[in-house]
């Protein structure tokens, strides 16, 4: 599999943020999104997630090939670690939730209610998702907030797992995941000279 994505226009809000940006993305790959705030790494992601529409351009992909980490954890407080990982495994017609809860160090958690999980542990748990999904493309906004130094490290290891077993990944975030072989791409360049847009995309914010 692969994501192409070729002359992409994005807009946010009805004001066009992102125009002309075009890339290739294999199986095996990740891609690190750099610019600075307000440039439009969260709108990029969300278009690419399938969750608002393009202005221009085209992207390869099918939504459900993607997996999409929003700042929101999208964690169910009242469902226990394990129910919610089997919740969301179900969901995708995966099974095994083992994989996840040692990636993200789970284990001792797994009984314990999501509701009542400190900020870093939520975020864990809702990184942990993404392994239940089996879907190819993970899509990351800013993933290692309230992350302590040895949760970014699991996750850095949890990227490289997904990449080795041929998954893709792209990635906003300002910092070093310490993956190696990741390409970045900096918006700024594409940052779009003619911000006006007709609020197309008004529905989706
Ligand atoms: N809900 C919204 N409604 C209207 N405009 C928005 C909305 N959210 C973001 N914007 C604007 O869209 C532009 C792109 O924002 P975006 O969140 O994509 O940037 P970003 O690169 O992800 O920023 P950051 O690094 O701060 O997360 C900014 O000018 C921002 O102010």
């Amino acid at each position: 599999m692969e994501l192409v994505v070729k002359e992409l226009g994005v807009a946010r809000g009805g004001v066009r943020v992102l125009e002309g940006l075009s890339f290739v993305l294999g199986a095996g790959q990740a891609l690190i999104l750099r610019g600075p705030n307000g440039s439009g790494k969260t709108t990029l992601l969300r278009v690419l997630a399938g969750l608002q529409p393009s202005v221009a351009g085209r992207i390869s992909v099918s939504r459900d090939s993607v997996a999409y980490a929003s700042h929101a954890d999208g964690i169910k407080g009242q469902l226990s670690v394990a129910e919610n990982l089997h919740f969301w495994a179900r969901l995708h017609a995966e099974r095994d939730i083992t994989r996840a809860l040692e990636a993200f160090d789970l284990r001792a958690l797994q009984d314990r209610l999501a509701g009542a999980l400190s900020a870093g542990q939520k975020r864990r748990l809702g990184l942990a998702r993404l392994m239940v999904t089996g879907r190819p493309l993970w899509l990351l906004d800013e993933p290692t907030v309230s992350l302590d130094s040895e949760a970014v490290a699991l996750f850095g290891a949890a990227i490289e797992a997904h990449l080795q077993r041929g998954g893709m990944a792209v990635i906003a975030t300002h910092i070093d995941l310490g993956l190696t072989s990741a390409r970045v791409l900096d918006v700024t360049p594409f940052r779009a000279r003619r911000p006006v847009g007709d609020a197309f995309d008004e529905a989706f914010l």
